[in-house]
């Protein structure tokens, strides 16, 4: 795999160079309730304007269906990249059009454009190749046929999508920074991890994350399952979940993955839960066995956050991903911070991934340092630990 040091050592001055971040942070409005993956783009960004690139960022932010949505625009980010970068960050208000190409050809060397939401465009999550491909070559139209492609997304690496696979595939093409520091520490965990080796899994994207249970579980020592992951597995053992969020489509699997790894998940016992998916909804503690029709699972309840902080306290080796609640809101967030500190009072060998996992740790006044590694990817990282191939990797390789 060729990195961005191979592109550099070239020469990319007055070249322009697309590169693919994974700028998808939290929102509250349109203000950015934690900026990490913003940052952790610059080491890559700057390289590139320092050695005089003419830098064309694009990236998505949320899932919007296909079409321009006012709340997913990346007009909130250009703002931020523009302060942290500390350097203008023109931004075009398409990704593919007039403005995108009258933004790139007055782009400077050294200059950085970032492109809107890439995901504003139904071909970029298309499952028909012909769609995404047609894309990406309407980007390569964009930045010329002599562009660089840097592939420095980690968070969206193990997506098929045409700003991170099928480009790749019509321009010349380096691992960013990012990507390559990711992939180094996650690595480490493949190969012969410390035991005991503890994997926590919470969130909301729970039919992207169960799949990569039942290939995951082999690995592990113990699986600990909060957040929006334990509902579908409540409801395997019979429990009723009310409201809370559910797969049903995935509740044999989960009664399947119980029945074979049992000894390994440890499920939450109690649960704060609410009357409203709302910050000042009423709120009960109640044990697994007894969630009203009418009400829904928010967080974990204390009896939980003890258990899981005992196993945490005897790993040597633990990956999380997943708030076990939603921590956005101060009334559900005693879980997760409950397992940050757990962790990060451990000397384990530790990484936690995801957009909202590590923003959970620098929002909630958790000790960062407590962590070895806090990476952009969530998914992408469960499914590099579950020995995946990931698409946008993979293409890198060739
Ligand atoms: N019990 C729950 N019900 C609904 N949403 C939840 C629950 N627990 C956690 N969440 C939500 O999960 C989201 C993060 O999920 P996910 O995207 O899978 O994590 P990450 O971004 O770290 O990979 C957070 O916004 C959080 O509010
Ligand atoms: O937030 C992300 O992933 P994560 O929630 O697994 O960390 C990435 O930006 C990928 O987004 P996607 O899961 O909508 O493809």
């Amino acid at each position: 795999m060729h990195t961005l040091d191979d592109l550099l050592a070239i020469g990319v001055s007055g070249r322009t160079v697309l590169v693919r971040s994974d700028l998808n942070v939290p929102l509250d409005g349109t203000t950015i309730t934690d900026d990490g993956r913003i940052r952790a783009s610059l080491p890559t960004l700057q390289a590139l304007t320092s050695a005089g690139a003419k830098v064309v960022v694009t990236a998505h932010l949320g899932r919007p269906k296909g079409a321009p949505e006012e709340r997913y625009s990346l007009a909130p980010v250009a703002a931020r990249l523009t302060d942290v970068l500390g350097a203008p960050v023109t931004f075009a208000t398409d990704l593919v059009g007039e403005s995108a190409a009258s933004t790139v050809a007055a782009l400077p060397a050294g200059g950085v454009a970032l492109l809107e939401n890439v995901r504003f465009d139904a071909r970029e999550t298309s499952k028909n190749e012909a769609d995404r491909q047609e894309l990406a070559r309407a980007l390569v139209h964009l930045v010329g046929g002599d562009a660089a492609f840097v592939s420095d997304g980690f968070g969206v690496v193990h997506r098929k999508q045409a700003s991170v696979y099928d480009v790749a595939q019509l321009l010349p093409h380096y691992a960013g920074y990012l990507v390559s520091e990711e992939t180094a520490v996650l690595h480490k965990l493949t190969v012969d991890p410390e035991r005991p080796y503890v994997v926590i899994l919470g969130g909301s994207k729970v039919s992207d994350k169960l799949g990569v249970i039942t290939a995951l579980l082999p690995q592990v020592d113990s699986l600990l399952i909060g957040g929006g992951m334990a509902y579908t597995f409540l409801a395997a053992q019979g429990h009723g979940v009310g409201k809370s969020l559910l797969q049903a489509d995935q509740i044999d699997t989960c009664r399947g993955l119980l029945e074979q790894h049992g000894d390994k998940i440890l499920l939450p016992t109690d649960f704060v839960i609410a009357d409203d998916f709302a910050p000042d909804a009423n709120t009960d503690i109640v044990g697994a066995d007894a969630i009203p029709d009418a009400w829904q699972g928010l967080d974990i309840g204390p009896a939980t956050r003890q258990a899981f902080a005992a196993v945490i306290a005897t790993a040597a080796t633990i990956f999380w991903n997943g708030p076990v609640g939603v921590f956005e809101m101060p009334a559900f967030s005693a879980g997760t911070k409950a397992i940050a500190d757990a962790i990060a009072a451990g000397s384990s060998f530790s990484v936690v991934g995801g957009g909202d996992s590590a923003a959970a740790v620098r929002t909630l006044g958790v000790d960062e340092s407590g962590f070895t590694h806090i990476s952009t990817g969530g998914g992408a990282s469960l499914e590099f630990l579950e020995g995946a191939t990931l698409p946008g990797l993979s293409v890198l390789e060739a």
